[in-house]
């Protein structure tokens, strides 16, 4: 069995090359980066480690890689492929678009196997946004003929794999924990399962839930913690504040989750907790603006600050940590950060309800869009850096 992953990087080589290698698939990695690319096709392996005591590790066997930029080879890579996953950023699946639509065109003539397509970031429908981008590159007659062969089920991935630091730039050191669930309704009859993933009928409680615990948790202990000056999350949670705080973004989460989708209460505090735990690994250093990194991304209405603050407060629950995590990323003024650069640079401009409106979508006669202001005016006051 063979897949085509794009995105050679920490999730890309660190989570799903593993699992697919592990379950059998020759993985060939697209990815932009040549001298990545060149090793992995000169060593066909790497070795991932766990971030616990032990620093257990794995070589992942049977990988391969083709350059993003030989249109040619990725379609051919494509062509022969029995599956398609990315981990390259929600915001570069358009640049990978048309080179899966040209490896479709190529395939659909080639052969008459189903090909699932699997988004793996961190985004509410992200293989549902690539189809989009893909479908847009084919013509309405390619459009119909991919409608019956290749699927677009959306999934959910969590693992925290932070920036690596290694002598050996293909070993990746990874959390122990993970899981990657997939939308079973949306795969291709007849497709072989692939072992270590958790297929649902429903992928939306599964991604809400992971998205509005982990990534919101983390992306507020990130905000939080570069404003008083730390480094990494583990600094940022050994403080008492933040980890009270990031502790109460996950209460206002938390609530509105149970009450959307029916989890048990007691057992969705078990989860947040764990997560609370994963946090503050010993053995990773995960900095903070990496965990912060693309605010503008973070801040958009459909993502883990703004969309389960609107669904709270459709639900009648107030806010207010969920409103300083905004804020602390509308004070995300990392200046390496393009994202960070541009919010910085028109709240300089346009004022702060300006930023607001524009990055959150929040009008400002908006309750929450009246706390974000306020803050954003309190916690100015408090900035460390
Ligand atoms: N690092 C983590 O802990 C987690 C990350 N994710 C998601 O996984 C995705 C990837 O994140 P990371 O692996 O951390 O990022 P990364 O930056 O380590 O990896 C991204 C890779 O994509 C490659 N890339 C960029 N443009 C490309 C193109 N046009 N064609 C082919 N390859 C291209 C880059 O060269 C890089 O190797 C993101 O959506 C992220 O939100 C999800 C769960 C956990
Ligand atoms: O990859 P993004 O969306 O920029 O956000 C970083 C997030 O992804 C993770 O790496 C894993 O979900 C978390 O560490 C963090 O919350």
């Amino acid at each position: 069995m063979r897949a085509v992953h794009f995105g050679a990087g920490n999730i890309g080589r660190g989570f799903i090359g593993l699992l697919l290698s592990r379950a059998g698939y020759e993985v060939c990695f697209v990815d932009v980066n040549a001298s990545l690319v060149d090793l992995l096709r000169e060593r066909g392996q790497y070795t991932v480690t766990l971030a616990n005591a032990q620093a257990d590790a794995e070589l992942v066997r049977n990988v391969t890689a083709v350059n993003g930029t030989n249109l040619e080879q990725v379609a051919e890579a494509i062509a022969g492929a029995d599956l398609v996953t990315t981990a390259v950023g929600v915001s570069v699946l358009k640049h990978i678009a048309p080179s899966i639509a040209q490896g479709i065109r190529v395939r659909l003539r080639a052969s008459a196997a189903p090909l699932p397509v699997i988004a793996c970031e961190n985004a509410i429908g992200g293989s549902t946004q690539l189809k989009e981008q893909v479908y847009a590159h084919l013509t309405p007659e390619d459009r119909v003929l991919a409608d019956g062969l290749v699927a677009f089920p959306d999934a959910a991935v969590d693992r925290i794999v932070p920036l690596q630091h290694h002598e050996d730039p293909l070993q990746v050191t990874v959390e122990p924990f993970y899981e990657w669930v997939v939308d079973r309704s949306a795969m291709p009859s007849g497709f072989q399962e692939i072992a270590g993933v958790h297929y649902v009928e429903k992928l939306e409680p599964y991604i809400e839930r992971k998205l509005f615990t982990v990534n919101t948790g983390h992306c507020c202990a990130a905000y939080h913690g570069y404003l008083a000056g730390c480094s990494t999350i583990q600094e940022a949670m050994s403080s008492e504040a933040i980890r009270a705080e990031v502790a109460s973004v996950l209460q206002e989460t938390g609530a509105m989750l149970v009450r959307k989708f029916g989890f048990d209460a007691k057992e969705h505090e078990t989860y947040a907790a764990k997560i609370m735990d994963r946090f503050t690994n010993p053995y990773i250093d995960d900095e903070v603006v990496r965990v912060g990194r693309s605010p503008i991304r973070k801040l958009s209405p459909n993502d883990r600050l703004v969309r389960p603050a609107l669904l709270a407060h459709e639900l009648g629950m107030e806010v207010p940590h969920l409103a300083a995590g905004m804020a602390a990323a509308l004070l995300f003024d990392y200046p390496e950060d393009p994202e960070a650069a541009a919010i910085q640079a028109l709240i300089a401009e346009h004022g702060i309800h300006h930023a607001i409106e524009t990055y959150t979508g929040l009008p400002g006669e908006h309750p929450i869009h009246q706390n974000v202001y306020n803050r954003y005016e309190t916690l100015k006051l408090t900035v460390k850096r």
